[in-house]
């Protein structure tokens, strides 16, 4: 099980001064979307700029033109990007072949797919790398998780690792861990704390014992 540190609401100083407090306990540092949205493309660049060693994730939830998105994330050197479920069966595909080229890896966010069991196994058949079970901010709002849509995913994929995304904290870690996924991502969880290294090291500590 591998543990990614999401950075959504920082300016690209700040997401190197956190990276730089947690780096030891996170596999994959994930630029955010509004990151990029705020920062484009160079978030991701300077982040893997300095830290070579970490696997950076570009959150660009693509939903069309996908190859073209997936060739300028890999340029600016991402290891992992993002396109979400509900695109189009041409677009997933061309997101594969084109990171296939590039050495990379794609992940594919259900967020917002209805019909999730049966998506879940038309893209595990694409050749994605990573499907990922999303609770985003506005259904948090109104206490959603995502536990359920794991174990549903976990149940029909056969090819793809499986991840787990959305208002992930210290004190519901121990159920997400049980539930056994290939990928915990945590944003808030870690970067809304007072002491995030000490968290990080806690959840990489219980993410260990639960192997
Ligand atoms: O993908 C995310 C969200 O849509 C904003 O871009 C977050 O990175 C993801 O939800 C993890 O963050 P937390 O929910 O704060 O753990």
């Amino acid at each position: 099980m591998e543990l990614q540190l999401a950075l959504d609401l920082v300016n690209i100083p700040e997401a190197k001064e956190l990276v730089k407090e947690v780096e030891e306990y996170v596999d994959i540092v994930e630029i955010g979307t509004p990151v990029i949205i705020n920062e484009g493309l160079r978030a991701v660049k300077e982040i893997k700029q300095e830290f070579p060693h970490l696997k950076v994730l570009a959150d660009l939830k693509i939903m069309d033109a996908a190859a073209y998105e997936v060739m300028k994330a890999s340029e600016a050197g991402a290891d992992i990007i993002t396109i979400l479920g509900v695109a189009e069966d041409l677009s997933i595909k061309g997101a594969v072949e084109e990171a296939k080229k590039q050495g990379k890896k794609i992940l594919v966010d259900m967020i917002g797919v209805k019909n999730l069991e049966e998506r879940a196994k038309e893209v595990d058949e694409f050749g994605v790398d990573y499907i990922c079970v999303h609770t985003g901010y506005d259904l948090q709002a109104v206490g959603k998780n995502s536990l359920e849509d794991l174990a549903t995913i976990k149940r029909v994929v056969k090819n793809a690792k499986t991840a787990i995304a959305g208002g992930i904290k210290l004190n519901t870690l121990p159920e997400v861990i049980k539930a056994k996924p290939d990928l915990i991502i945590v944003g808030g969880g870690i970067t809304g704390q007072e002491d995030k290294r000490a968290v990080a090291a806690e959840m990489k500590k219980m993410i260990q014992q639960g192997e």
